[in-house]
């Protein structure tokens, strides 16, 4: 509002006349209504008029008309009252300003000081240009007094500047600042022209400032209605909330009379209750009271009783005694004569009993009898089949040599009759007589060539088909044998070690039994006995047999890994037994059946088999694999682990060397490399004893590219560490550790063999209870082959430990895995 106001001040400033003529004094008329006007003191302004002025002023600002005209247009115009002309001057300087901001105007005006005195002098100069007749009477005369005027009429007046008005006024006529004479009309005329101009402008502002003026009432009035507006809704507002309050008022009134209700309600209630309470405890003092009183009698009631009871009772119960002591007694005689009789009589019934026992038992045994020579019988016919089978296998063979030999016939015949044919053409073509005899030859050799090529083809074809049986009906006679084989190996001895007695009872016939001579026992009378322990296996080799012996009883194993099959073949034994000997020596298991392998994989390329063969050779230490086809040194640093397929049944380590075995040659390179790297100590047992198992891993895939037959088998040759147990090895520290790790593993190929055993479907095999039975996982049980060699040493010193793997090997050979397997026993009778 201020800006706006401060606005129009600033437009309504009227500029000040640049150079107001002096006028003549020919214009004296002009000046003294002037003087007139300039002499009325301010309070000579009659107060109707005043009124008049503001009342004009309110009209002009609500209608909004702009009924003034302009100086030039009343220039023509009859002379009108005085008042037309004041009011509207009023308007634009007086009034409302006056009445808004009488202070700006005042300080406006004031900055303005020759303002009203330039008007006077134009408004003269005008009237003299136009002469006497036509000037309006004097408005100053009627004007309103205004804060311009009235700081004229106080201070400015009597300091203003002199002007061309005070020259009029002066008598004296000589003109301070005159400049024109009076007969210079044309000077006069262009002056006059110029104020005409000045006072164009001044009516032009005029507007323009009116204008603002009525835009800013047109604003004032908006902010007026908005107002009232807003006023009516709050006195809505207002009659609302006093409604509300009216309610909420009644409201309290009504629940300030509940609760006065309820207190009042809540006294009566209390002073019930008390009286309630007081009237209680009366009544309670009074039954306690009497209660006891009660309570006093009885007691007294009471002992007089019992005194009564108990005379009373003493008596009868002297009485009782008597005839109970009576009765008793008779009862005690009663008794012992019936027990007597029942006593026969129970002598007879178990007499009887005995009896029928005893007839039972003779029948059972007959039974057992029976059924003994039913299980002879069907033992009996079980070898029969074997027998019959191997005679299969023998025939099958024989005609496999034979079809192998008209093969060889056949192609060598091809070969005679290529070179033949190749001959003959050469004749008929040297010939070219083309003559009946020669043609009729030739076609006959073309045919007999064409024969024995078609026979040599279908004995190929049959030779394949005849090994496909041959696996099968080797594998049947593998699964007869059984599954899990146990075999027993004793070593040499030195002249200078002494021997335990050791016999072996069947050298001629089938070499499976052993007996041993057991440690001296002494009874509680003081004699020494020795027992003779028995034991049976697959097969028992003296300390005579060589390794080619014992590898030709194995090597129908290692046929089964070509045909596809896991093969596990262990040693097993204490230390310096034999084992590794008997697998890793140059001419032990290892080196015989991977050259053996070799030489049947060659052989089966004429039976359209390819076979690709790799080895790697790993060590089981403090529960750690190790590879020793690797760096030694890496032994700790590189971690390997056991994955298995499941669904190929097949294991793999990772991070492991494998070599592929090409060569004869290769086998021994491994052999080589892996004796120099594997994990050897010293203990009291065994100057040189392996202390870890070493597994000898040889990977077998073959395929027959003839009938798209595929095998994928697995060997693995294991030498176990030393079995001998941790008191008698006397180990320490390190020594200790490995000592209780071999005995662990160990301890859980026998936990694991004893759970394949007992054939559960779907039963749990400890197989992750360590690394070895983890590693062998699926060439123990399930469909793979399993051979342990017991290794003993026939030492007297070693007679204990060689009892203890004997009696474990005895355990594992009466383990039935797959087929069913004859049970044997450890037989012990005296010396
Ligand atoms: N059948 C055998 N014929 C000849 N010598 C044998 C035979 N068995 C074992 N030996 C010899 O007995 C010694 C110990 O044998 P070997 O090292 O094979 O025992 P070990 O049971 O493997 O011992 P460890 O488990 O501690 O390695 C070796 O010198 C070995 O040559």
């Amino acid at each position: 509002m201020d800006e706006v106001e401060s606005t129009i001040m600033k437009k309504s400033q009227i500029r000040p006349p640049s150079r107001i003529p002096s006028p003549g004094k020919g214009l004296s008329e002009i000046t003294e209504s002037q003087n007139n006007s300039r002499l009325r003191p301010p309070g000579t302004v009659p107060q109707s008029l005043k009124y008049t002025y503001s009342t004009a002023s309110l009209q002009m600002v609500g209608n909004d008309e702009p009924k003034r005209k302009t100086l030039v247009e009343r220039a023509g115009e009859p002379a009108k009252p005085n008042t037309s002309f004041a009011p509207g001057r009023s308007v634009v300087k007086g009034t409302s300003l006056t009445s808004a901001r009488s202070t700006s105007m005042a300080s406006s005006t004031s900055s303005r000081p020759q303002s009203s005195s330039s008007r006077n002098t134009s408004a003269s100069s005008f009237a003299s240009s136009v002469g006497p007749g036509v000037r309006p009477p004097s408005s100053y005369g009627a004007r309103p007094q205004t804060s311009m005027s009235r700081a004229r009429s106080n201070t400015a007046s009597s300091k203003r500047p002199a002007t061309a008005m005070d020259d009029h006024l002066d008598p004296g006529g000589g003109p301070a600042t005159g400049k024109r004479q009076g007969w210079d009309v044309h000077g006069r005329i262009a002056d006059m022209e110029a104020m005409y101009f000045e006072l164009k402008d001044t009516m032009a502002d005029t507007n323009v400032e009116r204008k603002s003026l009525e835009e800013t009432v047109r604003h004032y009035k908006i902010k007026l209605l908005q107002l009232e507006s807003k006023n009516s809704a709050l006195e809505a507002k207002k009659t609302a909330l006093e409604s509300q309050n009216m309610t909420y008022d009644s409201k309290i009134a009504s629940q300030q009379a509940e609760l006065d209700a309820a207190r009042q309600r809540a006294n009566t209630m209390m002073t019930a209750a008390d009286d309630d309470r007081r009237s209680h405890r009366i009544e309670l003092d009074d039954a306690i009271h009497n209660h006891r009183r009660e309570l006093d009698q009885l007691r007294r009631d009471m002992t007089e009783e019992i005194d009564r009871l108990k005379k009373t009772h003493q008596r009868n119960t002297d009485d009782e005694f008597e005839r109970l002591d009576k009765a008793h007694r008779d009862e005690i005689r009663e008794l012992e004569r019936r027990n007597a009789s029942h006593l026969e009589e129970e002598e007879r019934r178990r007499v009887q009993d005995l009896y029928e026992v005893k007839k039972q038992i003779t029948l059972e045994q007959q039974n057992l009898d029976l059924a003994v020579g039913n299980k002879d019988r069907e033992i009996q016919s079980m070898r029969e089949q074997i027998e019959q089978m191997k005679a299969e296998l023998d025939q099958e063979q024989t005609s496999k040599a034979n079809l192998q030999k008209s093969l060889n016939d056949s192609s060598s015949s091809v070969v005679n009759l290529e070179g033949t044919v190749r001959s003959l053409r050469d004749r008929i073509q040297f010939l070219e007589s083309g003559s009946q005899a020669q043609s009729d030859r030739f076609e006959l050799m073309e045919k007999q060539l064409q024969d024995a090529l078609e026979q040599a083809q279908e004995s190929k074809s049959k030779l394949t088909k005849e090994e496909t049986l041959r696996r099968i009906l080797f594998n049947q006679v593998q699964e007869l044998k059984g599954n899990i084989r146990v075999m027993c190996r004793v070593r040499p001895t030195n002249p200078s070690e002494e021997v335990a007695k050791i016999l072996y009872p069947d050298i001629d016939k089938e070499s499976k039994e052993l007996e041993l001579q057991g440690p001296e026992e002494k009874s509680s009378l003081g004699t020494i006995t020795r027992k003779t322990n028995a034991f049976t296996f697959d097969r028992t080799f003296g300390p005579s047999t060589t390794n080619e012996e014992v590898f030709s009883e194995i090597s129908q194993l290692v046929q089964s890994a070509l045909d596809g099959y896991n093969v596990c073949i262990f040693c097993y034994g204490q230390t310096g037994a034999g084992k590794t000997h008997t697998m890793s020596s140059s001419d032990g298991m290892i080196p015989r059946a991977t050259h053996m392998i070799y030489e049947k994989a060659t052989e089966l390329q004429d039976k359209g088999w390819t076979y690709s063969m790799e080895g790697s050779f790993v060590e089981v230490y403090n529960e750690e694999i190790h590879d020793l086809l690797g760096n030694p040194r890496e032994f700790d640093k590189v971690k390997h682990e056991i994955r298995h397929d499941e669904k190929k049944k097949q294991t793999a380590v990772t991070n492991l060397k494998s070599v592929e075995l090409d060569s004869p040659d290769a086998v021994e390179s491994i052999l080589r490399r892996a004796d120099a790297n594997r994990s050897v100590a010293a203990t009291k047992s065994n100057e040189r004893s392996s202390r870890s198992h070493s597994v000898f891993i040889l990977k077998l895939i073959g395929r027959n590219s003839t009938t798209g037959e595929t095998s994928e088998g697995t060997l693995n040759l294991v030498d176990l560490a030393g079995s001998e147990r941790l008191k008698q090895s006397g180990a320490e520290g390190d020594r200790m550790k490995e000592t209780q790790n071999i005995n662990k593993s160990l301890s859980c190929l026998g936990d694991v063999i004893g759970a394949l055993g007992q054939g559960k479907e779907g039963g749990h095999i400890p197989y992750r209870n360590s690394k070895l039975t983890y590693l062998l996982q699926y060439s123990l049980g399930g469909n793979s082959k399993t051979l342990m060699f017991v290794m003993i040493s026939p030492l007297e010193a070693h007679i204990k430990e060689t009892l203890t793997s004997l009696k474990f090997a005895t355990k594992v050979h009466n383990t039935h895995i797959g087929t069913a397997k004859k049970t044997t026993r450890v037989k012990e009778r005296d010396a």
